[in-house]
Parts: C-alpha cells; sequence; structure tokens
C-alpha cells in the first residue's frame, strides 16, 4: 500500500490531493502520513513482541509535537539527546520512564532535569560525563539509571558522516576501555548500572554490522556478570536504513528478530532507537516551480524549497525521488532542482526526468527523517509548513514561520 498514492494523474497523501494542502497550506510544506508513521512504528513493537523491551523513536529525525504525539499514543517510548528534545516529549505526553537519553556533551543543566522529571536511563558516552552525572544525582539526592554507550569499533558500511561506531568517531566508550569504566560507574553512589548501548551509524542496509556490533556487546556482558555487574537492558541504538531509490535494507522484523535470537537464554531486556525507519518515508516535502532556467549546459528548475528547509542532497549527496503532483502528457526533460538561496550546493535533486513549467508543484519524497529537523532559516527564509494528513483529513502540526519569526530576540544596538 502506498501512503502517497497517485490518483487520477494526482500524487496524494492518504486522501489528500496534493494540489489541495498546496492551497490550503502554501509551499514549501512538508506533509506526514499518519498511517505511514503508525505501521512503521507498529512493525517495531510487534517484531518485539513479548520480549520485555521498549521501541525508542529518535526524536532527532523528527521532533514535531504532532509527530511525537502520535508516537507517544501508538506507547512508543523515545531518544533524546538534549534538553529541548526532553521539553518536546514531555509537551507531547511522552513518559518519562520510556526515556532514553543519548548524546555526547549533555550540559548539567540537561541532565539535572532528566533526573528529576525521571527519565529511564542515560546512555552515558564518555568517563568525564559519568563523573559529572554522578556529581549532579548526589546533588539532587537523586539516583541515575545508567548504560555506557560503547563504541564497538565495526563498519556499519554507510556513508562516512553517518558512521558513528568506529575508533576514530567521537562516539561513546571504546569497548576495550568499558569494563574499567563499568567497574568506575558501579562505585559512585549517585549512579545505578542498568544496561549497555550502542549505535553504529544511520541509514544501514545490511544485518551483519549489527550482529557484529551485537555479538561483541555480549562477550562485554558476561565479562561484566563474572565481575558481578549484572546488566538489565541491552540498547542496539537505531541506524535500520530506508529504501530512497533501490537499496534494499532487510525488514524491521528480520533485524529484531535475529537480534532477539542471539539475546537466546540471557535475561535481557531489549531497546531500539529507530529514527529513520519510523518517518523517513512518511514524509514528503511539496514545493512549487518558481522558474524554469534552462541553459546550454544544464536545465534548472529553481523551487520554492532548498537547502534550508532539505539539507540532506548538499550534505551527504542524498538522492530522493521527485515525483510531479499532477501527471503531464509535455515531453521530460533532464533537470537540476535548485532552491533559491546562494550557495553551489543548494540542489535537491540532479539530473532528473521531468515534464516541468512555472508553478508545477512537486514533492520530495522520502523526507520524513531529518528534513524538517536539520532545517535552517540560512538566507532568512522562513521554515516550511508541517502538516499531517489522517485519512481525508490535514491538521497543520506546525505554521510556516513568518517574517517577524525571523527576528525573534533580535534588537538594534542602542544609539
Ligand atoms: C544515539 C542514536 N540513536 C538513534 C539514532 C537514530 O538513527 P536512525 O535514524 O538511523 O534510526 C541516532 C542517529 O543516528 C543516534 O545517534
Ligand atoms: N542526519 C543524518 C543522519 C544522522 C543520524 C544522527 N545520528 C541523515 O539525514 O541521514
Amino acid at each position: 500500500m502506498s501512503y502517497f498514492p497517485r490518483i487520477a494523474g494526482q500524487l496524494h497523501a492518504e486522501a489528500v490531493p496534493l494540489t489541495e494542502l498546496a492551497s490550503q497550506f502554501g509551499t514549501p510544506t512538508y506533509v506526514y502520513s499518519r498511517a505511514a508513521i503508525t505501521d512503521a512504528y507498529r512493525a517495531y513493537a510487534d517484531a518485539l513482541g513479548s520480549h520485555p523491551g521498549m521501541v525508542c523513536f529518535a526524536v532527532k529525525a523528527n521532533s514535531n509535537l504532532g509527530v511525537l504525539g502520535l508516537l507517544a499514543d501508538l506507547g512508543a517510548g523515545f531518544d533524546i539527546v538534549s534538553e529541548g528534545e526532553l521539553e518536546r516529549v514531555l509537551l507531547a505526553g511522552g513518559k518519562p520512564e520510556r526515556i532514553v537519553f543519548s548524546g555526547v556533551g549533555k550540559t548539567a543543566s540537561a541532565l539535572r532535569k532528566a533526573l528529576e522529571v525521571g527519565v529511564h536511563c542515560f546512555n552515558v558516552e564518555s568517563e568525564a560525563e559519568l563523573e559529572l552525572l554522578n556529581d549532579v544525582a548526589v546533588h539532587s539526592g537523586l539516583r541515575a539509571n545508567v548504560s555506557l554507550r560503547v563504541n564497538p569499533d565495526v563498519d556499519a558500511q554507510t556513508h562516512p558522516y553517518i558512521s558513528t561506531g568506529l575508533k576514530e568517531n567521537k562516539f561513546g566508550i571504546a569497548i576495550e576501555r568499558a569494563p574499567a569504566v563499568y567497574a568506575r560507574a558501579a562505585a559512585l553512589p549517585g549512579l545505578n548500572v542498568v544496561g549497555v548501548d550502542c549505535h553504529i551509524g544511520s541509514q544501514l542496509t545490511q544485518l551483519p554490522p549489527f550482529l557484529d556490533a551485537l555479538d561483541r556487546l555480549l562477550v562485554l556482558i558476561d565479562q561484566l556478570s563474572v565481575k558481578g555487574i549484572v546488566l538489565q537492558h541491552l540498547d542496539i541504538g537505531g541506524g535500520l536504513g530506508v529504501t530512497y531509490k533501490d537499496e534494499t535494507p532487510p525488514p524491521v522484523a528480520d533485524l529484531v528478530h535475529a537480534v532477539k535470537a542471539r539475546l537466546a537464554e540471557r535475561q535481557l531486556a531489549l531497546v531500539l532507537e529507530p529514527g529513520r525507519s519510523i518517518c523517513a518515508n512518511a514524509g514528503a516535502l511539496l514545493s512549487e516551480v518558481l522558474f524554469l532556467k534552462p541553459t546550454e549546459h544544464k536545465n534548472f528548475a529553481i523551487i520554492d524549497a532548498a537547502m534550508n528547509d532539505n539539507i540532506r542532497p548538499a550534505l551527504y549527496q542524498a538522492w530522493q525521488d521527485v515525483q510531479p503532483v499532477l501527471t503531464s502528457a509535455s515531453p521530460s526533460q533532464r533537470w537540476d532542482l535548485v532552491g533559491p538561496v546562494c550557495e553551489t550546493g543548494d540542489f535537491l535533486a540532479k539530473d532528473r526526468d521531468l515534464a516541468l513549467a512555472a508553478g508545477d508543484l512537486i514533492a520530495v519524497m522520502s523526507t520524513g527523517a531529518y528534513g524538517f529537523t536539520m532545517s535552517s532559516n540560512y538566507n532568512s527564509r522562513p521554515r516550511a509548513a508541517e502538516v499531517i494528513v489522517d485519512g481525508d483529513r490535514a491538521h497543520l502540526v506546525r505554521a510556516r514561520e513568518s517574517l517577524a519569526d525571523l527576528t525573534r530576540g533580535e534588537s538594534l544596538l542602542p544609539t
């Protein structure tokens, strides 16, 4: 089933024609399918089944309150990396006891706030952070549940910018160092050691890197238990890839079942932190063609969405499909779809065969993850609106920014 079907020549989000969304909300607008997010979350929850554990949505992938609220209602937990993400999850009705707190640079204030609200656990990424967390906990008269994020030195075979589990990456505690850090954590009065965590990268399209990392963690878990440090949960992070073009990532169930099989008789709860695989293909960025600029060398279609709205093509040379909203009978030509931003890297797609005219609507597909969340105001462009479609209804879940929003909090120098 397609969440963005083409019906009578027109692209829809579920049952709503995209032309209607453009008239109602303008462009550029991020459009998300409620059914797509729901089904993707359920694929994880169903695969986990009765095994103890949690599916903690990685908030960085899409932190819109409407999306988080939908996931909270479905029973999701959340993986957060900042005080801001904590705030969003709480506003969306997420339960603190279903939150895991990751990130290499947690501040004392974020740690304190998270402790006070009672998050499930802290995925500690360095020895310095461990000491700080202990200090914060002792001063607050509380005890922090701790899981060390271990860097297993596994090649995730993904884009180097989104690979996180290699020795040279900034993330986690080297696996060889982990036993000593666990011993230290167990001795600190403000900490309660509960688990182990890893996250080796994003957009992984094969199982072996996940399972190699898991095998290394299981060896560590056994070494720790011999020393009397018995862990209650294993968090394998997120990272499962999606199909943008022709990638063939394993189904969610294959990943989760393979991990559960490896856990076998061990009494370990399983935590997962998927982001992209819950929402990437649940979103499309709706945009209008402003001008066509055919040149001797290249044909440029200048659209009203830009790298500030979706930076993935510029940052990772990411490929995302572009669909015309209305099917055209005119012959196609080859176009680069570029935005109005003053950067050569401002493109959303290159060399696409499309029949385009000024005023046409297009949709950049698979933009539900790391789309709006990585957007900015570069070139003083107000950020796009966000809409969730549910069947034949559309809900505006973030209004387009206004010009007044752009200068909020700024002031002229006193004269
Ligand atoms: C710690 C952590 N957990 C989960 C995720 C989510 O990853 P993905 O969106 O690839 O599932 C990320 C981002 O890569 C992350 O850094
Ligand atoms: N933002 C990246 C993924 C990084 C994941 C965060 N650890 C992307 O769009 O592909």
